[in-house]
């Protein structure tokens, strides 16, 4: 009763409310800090993955192949934030660049899905859609994700070009690709935080090789 009186009258509301946000606040700093720590350590030991990343990436436009990509959960939006950078653009004016992403047909997936296993639902869509000379990002932060190593296996025995985004050392992932992005640490949320400044540098790269004289 006199606590309700007290918060009522704003006498205690101030303390517990203050108290909490130091918290978050300390909390904040400690992630904010810890994704920029990997963001540099990424730099430190992953640039020329990205250069090769972004070298493919050109390469599988500039012979009119296409780009399709995969991966789950936080991955999976990943994946479909990249196709659209290409679909639609990124920073500058240009015509639209072919990119597909394999998370976002629902009937397709669960199809797939309820049909041959959720382990089918990416490499099946690769085995429909994807040609030789296409290039095909999986995206998995354990790098141990059953559709998209099985994706990239497809993709492989297809004549695709096949690139990871993966965390720590690539998990299975780095064995069923040709380049690997592996950013070092285990913490899924910051990996994906890398993966897509990582995808954000490759589109600018792509962006300004295909369509800039300089
Ligand atoms: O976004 C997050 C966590 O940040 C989750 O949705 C996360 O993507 C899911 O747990 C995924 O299933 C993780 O798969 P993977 O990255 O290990 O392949
Ligand atoms: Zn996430």
């Amino acid at each position: 009763m006199l606590c309700a009186l007290l918060r009522k009258s704003g006498i205690l509301r101030m303390t517990p409310v203050d108290s909490r946000s130091d918290a978050y606040t300390r909390w904040a700093v400690e992630e904010i800090e810890a994704s920029i720590d990997l963001k540099r350590r990424t730099l430190e030991t992953q640039l020329p993955v990205i250069v090769a990343i972004a070298q493919r990436i050109v390469d599988t436009f500039r012979r009119g192949n296409r780009v399709l990509l995969c991966g789950n959960g936080g991955s999976a939006a990943d994946a479909q934030h990249i196709a659209a950078e290409f679909v639609s653009r990124f920073r500058r004016e240009r015509r639209g660049l072919p990119a597909i992403a394999l998370t976002t047909d629902t009937s397709i997936l669960t199809a797939i899905g309820n049909d041959y296993g959720y382990e089918r639902v990416f490499a099946r869509q690769v085995e429909a859609l994807g040609q030789p000379g296409d290039a095909v990002i999986g995206i998995s932060t354990s790098g141990t994700s059953a559709s998209v190593l099985a994706a990239m296996r497809t993709a492989r025995d297809g004549g695709m070009t096949t690139i990871g985004l993966a965390g720590a050392t690539g998990g299975l992932l780095i064995d069923h690709v040709e380049v690997c992005l592996c950013v070092p640490s285990h913490n899924t949320a910051r990996i994906q935080e890398v993966h897509i400044t990582v995808a954000h540098v490759v589109c600018e790269i792509v962006e300004r090789a295909l369509f800039s004289s300089v």
